[in-house]
């Protein structure tokens, strides 16, 4: 069933669900799903409903200049989106498969509702995978010297393709500053391990040296400093002291798909709200 999905943070006060379930309710608005939090901490408020499309008495345009006058009264950040269009998400990987083959195939069987018009990889030994799928593999190698020139040509597939979203796919290169401001909030990455912990390289490695009882995945919004971007999903496995590096890097795997794939459908069900570089995630 198509929906209009309204997600709105405000700073809080009596009132504000009140004025927005009675604007609904003024236009017939059928409410599917309706979540809220009030953040005592930092005074905020925070809200999402889904609304049957076909309950309103208008389309997205005219249902968001109906609502503005209400925004700007309670002084909100909001958004209102259609289900019915699939956002196109551009997907980046380097030499690792498993996190790429696995948003693949869940796109590939219809899990994953969205469009993706292009793969991109600082390495070609992907692409086979990619080609089977029918989607466009392009290959940006990144000169360790000089990235300029490579991240330029990332930027230009990413706005020739209308990327709504950038997932990174264990993609291990980090992205330079104009592209995370221009993407902020809209580039997704797939960490292995539970962040704050073992930020940067070979986070496993990081684990096993400190001989850790559970590792993790940590799936985030990329920013200019590195791992350090609004957390969307974690999740963690045991381990022990019979677990090599190598039995670390196995069993995280499992975990680095699930947490990228549920952040991904996260926020393509616009799901995720940032603020103070922290999120409210209504799953
Ligand atoms: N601007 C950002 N870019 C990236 C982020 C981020 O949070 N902000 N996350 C990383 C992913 N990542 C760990 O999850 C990571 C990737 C790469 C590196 C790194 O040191 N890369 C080296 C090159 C390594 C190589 O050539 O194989 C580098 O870029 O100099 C650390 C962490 C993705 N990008």
């Amino acid at each position: 069933m198509r929906t209009f999905r309204l997600v709105i943070a405000c700073p809080d006060r009596v009132g504000i669900v009140a004025k927005v379930s009675n604007f609904l309710a003024t236009y017939n608005g059928w409410i599917t799903e309706a979540s809220h939090h009030s953040d005592t901490q930092s005074g905020w408020f925070f809200m999402r409903h889904e609304i049957r499309a076909d309950s309103l008495p208008f389309e997205l345009e005219g249902l968001r200049q109906a609502f503005a006058p209400i925004a700007r009264e309670f002084s909100m950040e909001w958004r209102i989106t259609d289900s019915a269009q699939k956002k196109r998400v551009v997907l980046m990987a380097s030499r690792e498969s498993h996190c790429l083959a696995d948003l693949l195939h869940r796109w590939h069987s219809n899990e994953l509702d969205c469009d993706i018009p292009c793969v991109i990889s600082n390495h070609d030994e992907l692409r086979s995978m990619v080609e089977w799928h029918g989607i466009p593999y392009f290959h940006v190698p990144v000169e360790s010297q000089n990235k300029q020139p490579a991240f330029a040509e990332v930027e230009r597939l990413v706005k020739a393709h209308g990327a709504d979203a950038i997932v990174l796919a264990r993609y291990m290169q980090i992205l330079p500053p104009q592209l995370c401001a221009e993407f902020s909030q809209r580039v997704i990455n797939i960490h292995h391990s539970f962040l704050p912990s073992f930020v940067g390289a070979k986070p496993y490695h990081q684990a096993s040296m400190r001989g850790v009882k559970l590792i993790g995945a940590t799936s985030h919004y990329v920013t200019e400093e590195l791992d350090a971007g609004p957390i969307i999903e974690q999740d963690v496995v045991r381990v022990s002291h019979r677990d090599s590096v190598e039995e670390m890097v196995r069993l995280g795997k499992d975990v680095e798909k699930m947490v990228l794939s549920r952040g991904l459908r996260y926020h393509l069900e616009d799901r995720v709200l940032v603020h103070d570089n922290k999120t409210v995630v209504f799953d």
